[in-house]
């Protein structure tokens, strides 16, 4: 058999709620490889719903670092076991989830820079984490924290224009002060404290990987005019912290060369350049090419709502972020927790587990669903804080339920909804040009995409909307 031309390219890496993705680019930018590895079905023994563990108290969420670092190791098996040509790779960089957050232990940055070859990464990193389960962005368990923050620097609004955001349970400086207050040894046992994409970084590049502005901005502790770590937030979280995180660069920044552990492992050339990672969100909003105007709508674990801005405009609600692709620029996002997870629940009480099922309820219903309406929240939601299932009949009446294909509609058409009116609360208006960009597991669901084109065009009544997928 011939064998085929090598093939020069670069890899992209998704270190994301459920799953660790990689995709081969090659000079033509087509995407010539794909795999993943899911934590719930490839790595069960870590127990994980979702990719995350719920505490009993329903607010605190992690997910196990080291599960993390063994689906790595797997990946890059497959990869291996595949013929994949690692000597290819000319440089690597990839996303995280946002704002969780990774504790190495005294001594882990030895341990990162004198990895053997001869065995995968999750059996010599085992004792480098002073956190063995990692607060994640689903984590809404530091209101207390979040209080003391925004009272720290002059309140919620002032915060959010130092910072881009009021203080959120989920942003990572929140996260740093719960762990520091509740567990103090192992706060000072931490010599650096990673983002999910700067530990990922780390990985490859075997020392620690700084964190870049733009998922900097998910911690409440950058100021995002500045691109410096703020004293003010910094000491109201816990001592000693700026030389915990590193100085933070630019999104596009070389990190360094690739570790010499993947050059004798797998074979990368030792010149493979290791790229800042960043998070999901500023990384899809690079790889979608967005540009002003455009709005991205990520259907993922979460959903998320994106656009790219001249001008930071700081408010009480939504998140400013520096933008990864232009340092001088930035990027707004709003993001709901009730998205997949959501959309499964409903898809296995009312369309037998089955995506084409769902397919059908919304084929057979009519847009609008005959003035039925739904907002599904059965997780605390963070864009509005509000928990519950609410639906609403034609009559305007609160009633406990619907028909099932009834039903299914008014999850879809309520979470577009919501996407606009918070889109349209933070000033940004949809025009006749706007594109809107979809990315994230279901934007594979073509009926599900038809809802968003199709009630973008409702609720805006003559205006026509063009509706571009990134698949
Ligand atoms: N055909 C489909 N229709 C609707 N949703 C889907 C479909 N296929 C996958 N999904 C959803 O995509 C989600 C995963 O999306 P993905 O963007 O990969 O998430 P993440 O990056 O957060 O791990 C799953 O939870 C699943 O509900
Ligand atoms: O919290 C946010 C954004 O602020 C989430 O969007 C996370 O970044 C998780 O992303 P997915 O795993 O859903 O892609």
């Amino acid at each position: 058999m011939a064998e085929s031309a090598p093939r020069r390219c670069c890899l992209g890496w998704d270190f994301s709620t459920q799953q660790v993705k990689v995709v081969a680019v090659d000079a033509e930018m087509n995407v010539f490889y794909e795999e993943s590895v899911h934590f719930d079905r490839d790595l069960p023994e870590f127990g994980t719903r979702g990719g995350v563990h719920v505490h009993k108290d329903g607010l605190t969420v992690t997910s196990p670092v080291l599960m993390w670092v063994q689906a790595l190791d797997i990946i890059l098996e497959k990869m291996k076991a595949s013929g994949f040509d690692f000597s290819q790779v000319l440089a690597l960089s990839g996303a995280g989830q946002q704002h969780g957050s990774i504790y190495w232990q005294a001594g882990a940055q030895q341990a990162l820079r004198s990895l053997s070859p001869d065995l995968p990464l999750h059996q010599q990193l085992q004792a480098c984490f002073s956190i063995s389960d990692c607060p994640v962005w689903m984590d809404s368990s530091t209101t207390a924290q979040c209080r003391q923050l925004e009272a720290a620097v002059g309140g919620a609004q002032a915060l959010s224009c130092l910072t881009g955001s009021r203080a959120y349970e989920r942003f990572t400086g929140n996260q740093i002060a719960k762990i520091y207050q509740q567990n103090p040894k192992a706060y000072s046992h931490t010599e650096r404290i990673s983002l999910v994409s700067s530990f990922a970084a780390s990985l490859f590049l075997g020392s620690y990987s700084p964190i870049d502005y733009s998922d900097g901005s998910g911690m409440n502790l950058l100021q995002i005019q500045d691109k410096v770590w703020s004293q003010a937030c910094l000491g109201s979280c816990a001592p000693h912290l700026e030389e915990k995180l590193g100085p933070p660069v630019p999104s596009c920044s070389v990190v360094g060369a690739i570790s010499s552990y993947y050059v004798q492992r797998y074979r990368f050339p030792p010149g493979c350049k290791v790229v800042a990672f960043t998070g999901d969100n500023p990384a899809s909003l690079a790889g979608m090419r967005l540009e002003e105007g455009d709005i991205a709508v990520s259907l993922g674990t979460s959903d998320t709502l994106f656009l790219w801005l001249q001008e930071p405009m700081p408010a009480l609600e939504g998140h400013i972020f520096c933008n990864p692709v232009d340092p001088q620029h930035y990027m707004a996002l709003l993001c709901f927790k009730n998205g997949s997870l959501m959309r499964e629940k409903i898809r296995d009480e009312f369309a037998s587990c089955s995506w084409s099922e769902f397919s059908k309820a919304l084929q057979s219903t009519e847009m609008g669903n005959g003035g039925n309406l739904g907002f599904y929240f059965d997780v605390m939601e963070i864009t509005p804080e509000i928990i519950g299932r609410h639906r609403f009949n034609t009559e305007n009446h609160k009633v406990s339920a619907f028909p099932g294909d009834v039903e299914v509609r008014a999850l879809i058409e309520g979470q577009f909804m919501a996407k606009r009116i918070h889109a349209e609360g933070l000033g940004y208006r949809v025009m006749s040009k706007t594109k809107i960009l979809a990315t994230g597991g279901a934007s594979h669901n073509r009926d599900i995409l038809q809802e968003k084109g199709a009630l973008s065009s409702y609720s805006l009544g003559s205006s026509s909307v063009a509706l571009e997928l990134t698949l």
